[in-house]
């Protein structure tokens, strides 16, 4: 989608940055779920963490928004450290998206939708718009959903509506903990790609959690690899996550196949190409700046050695398939 700058601008300023300087969690029991973790998410940046179960991701999120205490550290959003503000009042400017959505099942979803405008003191006008405008964001039509209650809805819908939900007081931060793992793949990934196109409009700062590494690799701006104790072992953009696993334990972690995601995460660039010679009649077409991965796909459902890549409808050279499958890797 074209920005201008000025909108740029102004959608930052809905989003805050988060900074974590070394922050600590020791439960009473002695259990060192986080031990000394510094990372820092940009305003309007979608950051994702991912790690073996019991890393300490949920710990991490959850000392975001104070819903679990640091045993040390500081946790600065929008450069004012957390453990200040009132609890309350924090939690208001952070939506949070949890797996089975946590939605109030004897309140109908225009009502769930509406319970941060309501604790805010918005008129019940205010609220009730302010609900069917996010219903209608999320996909779901207001007239149609608006007086349902959650158990009429699908999980994909209810799914939704929690997204719907923690962005109705227009927070500056969402946290989400695995809020697209209750559905089935075929709903999820349908989830994950709307949920890209309301990220691109209300580009808010989201730190989510996942055990989905496919799914680290679809939404992350960056991706940090935490292991046990919460220890950071790479925080890097997908591709070089990919490309260039920091560690023997992320290269484990991304595992065997991450040539092939790394296809999925890198576009066709105009120095990968040949000039156009001779005739591509039959030849698979691709986008310059679509994936390596589909134009892969376009080569072998064509079983073509070639594809014609082309720039706004015109053509602008040849990809071989060879050529996909030599992309460099640098040096582990
Ligand atoms: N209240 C608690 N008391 C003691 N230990 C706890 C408590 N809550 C969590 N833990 C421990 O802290 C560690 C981190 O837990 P956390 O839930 O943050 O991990 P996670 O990476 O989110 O795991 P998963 O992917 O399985 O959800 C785990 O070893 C867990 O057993």
């Amino acid at each position: 989608m074209d920005r201008t700058p000025e909108a740029d601008d102004a959608a930052q300023k809905k989003a805050a940055p988060i900074e974590l300087v070394g922050i600590r969690k020791q439960y009473p029991d002695g259990t060192v779920a986080v031990g000394d973790l510094s990372l820092e998410v940009r305003a309007g940046e979608l950051v994702v963490l991912i790690g073996p179960s019991g890393c300490g991701k949920s710990t991490v999120l959850r000392m975001i928004n104070r819903l679990i205490e640091p045993t040390a550290g500081k946790i600065l959003l929008d450069g004012e450290d957390v453990t200040r503000v009132d609890p309350v009042q924090l939690r208001r400017r952070i939506g949070y998206v949890i797996q089975n959505v946590g939605l109030f099942p004897h309140q109908t979803i225009r009502t769930n939708v509406g319970t941060v405008p309501r604790l805010l003191g918005w008129s019940r006008a205010q609220v009730r718009a302010r609900s069917d405008e996010l219903l209608d964001l999320v996909g779901l039509d207001p007239v149609q959903f608006g007086r349902r209650y959650p158990q009429e809805l699908s999980g994909g819908q209810r799914q939704r509506v929690g997204v719907a939900r923690a962005l109705a007081a227009d927070p500056v931060v969402l946290l989400m903990d695995e809020p697209f793992s209750a559905v089935d793949p075929i709903v999820r990934a349908r989830l994950q790609e709307e949920f890209l196109r309301l990220q691109e409009d209300v580009r808010k700062t989201i730190v989510l959690v996942t055990h989905d590494l496919d799914e680290a690799v679809r939404l992350g701006d960056r991706i940090a690899v935490l292991s046990q104790g919460g220890k950071l072992e790479q925080y890097a953009t997908p591709a070089d996550l990919l490309g260039r696993p920091a560690s023997s334990f992320v290269r484990e972690f991304v595992g065997a196949d991450r040539g092939i995601r790394r296809l999925a995460v890198t576009p066709v660039t105009r120095d990968m190409l040949e000039p156009l010679s001779g005739d591509h009649d039959g030849y698979p077409e691709a986008e310059l700046g679509s994936s390596l991965y589909d134009a892969l796909a376009a080569m072998l459902v064509t079983n073509s050695d070639h594809a014609l890549i082309a720039e706004n409808g015109q053509p602008v050279g040849l990809l071989t398939r060879h050529r996909v499958l030599s992309i460099d890797y640098p040096a582990d």
